[in-house]
């Protein structure tokens, strides 16, 4: 609920979603050293790379934990600044977000530089529907007198925030039970979504039809748009691998895709 008693749209119940026959799958995104490994070994009890310096997390890590009976895979991926092509971490956790589509995103953020992580958290929120924003060290903040209002956040960006302080395990039930309850099915999102300028709109516009010819609902089309006209030539060549996958996944071969697919 929020400061007014309504309810959000994730408070009403909306029917339930079944897991695939190996559990939900949990993303951690986030900038570097936010705490996504720490939260990561809290979460599923492994030991994953912490430190305090950024980069310590290179390739994804996948570990398991049980709620409620329910089997979750949560995916440790690389900080990032952002999820453009600049760098193997930034396609790493790209590619995981907007192909492998996990039931949720979590985006990891430092409660005390909330303002640089919103940047990486907006570019997650124009990617998918089903993302949790964590806001992480807490602890820290409030030594720092910092507070953070995570009901006006949720209201704002339209997606659920839990404050945690995972190095001291705060905050993780609430975090697991709303991962639970979105994963299921069970709570609708209204991503906060950028709106540019109208000559870039105008541009979106045009191009997302097309995207959506190609792709159907599968990709989010307005996110892939954007990054086309951007001219992120890393995700144009992973829509091409991605395209010519698909043939081969449908055809059992190679032979005759009109799509050209490079290694
Ligand atoms: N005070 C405090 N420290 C934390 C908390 N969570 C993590 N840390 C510390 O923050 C530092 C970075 O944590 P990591 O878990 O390695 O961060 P990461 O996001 O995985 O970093 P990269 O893999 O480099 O992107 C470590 O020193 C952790 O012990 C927290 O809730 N409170
Ligand atoms: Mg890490």
């Amino acid at each position: 609920m929020n400061s007014q008693g309504n309810k959000r749209p994730w408070d009403r119940q909306q029917p339930g979603k079944s897991p695939s026959l190996s559990g939900y799958r949990v993303a951690l995104a986030g900038n570097p050293n936010t705490g996504k490994s720490t939260l990561f070994n809290a979460l599923t009890g492994m030991r994953q790379h912490t430190g305090n310096w950024p980069g310590k997390t290179v390739l994804h890590a996948e570990g398991r934990y049980l709620h409620n009976g329910e089997t979750y895979t949560v995916i440790d991926l690389p900080g990032t600044y952002s999820l453009f092509s600049n760098s193997a971490d930034e396609e790493v956790a790209r590619d995981h977000i907007v192909f492998d589509q996990p039931d949720v995103t979590v985006v990891v953020l430092d409660a005390t530089a909330l303002e640089r992580n919103l940047n990486l958290a907006l570019q997650v929120l124009e990617m998918s529907d089903h993302v949790v924003l964590c806001v992480n060290l807490m602890d820290e903040a409030k030594r720092k007198g910092i507070q953070i209002n995570s009901g006006k956040l949720s209201d704002k960006l339209g997606v659920p925030v839990i404050k945690t302080a995972a190095r001291e395990g705060e905050g993780l039930e609430e975090l697991k039970q709303v991962i639970a309850r979105m994963a299921q099915g069970k709570i609708t999102t209204r991503p906060y979504r950028l709106r540019y300028d109208e000559k870039l709109e105008t541009k979106i516009a045009e191009l997302e039809p097309e995207v959506r010819r190609v792709f159907g609902n599968r990709l989010p089309s307005r996110w892939i748009a954007l990054r086309l006209l951007d001219g992120d030539a890393g995700l144009a060549k992973a829509l091409r691998n991605r395209l010519g996958k698909e043939e081969v996944d449908q055809s059992g071969t190679t032979d005759g895709s009109p799509y050209p697919v490079e290694a």
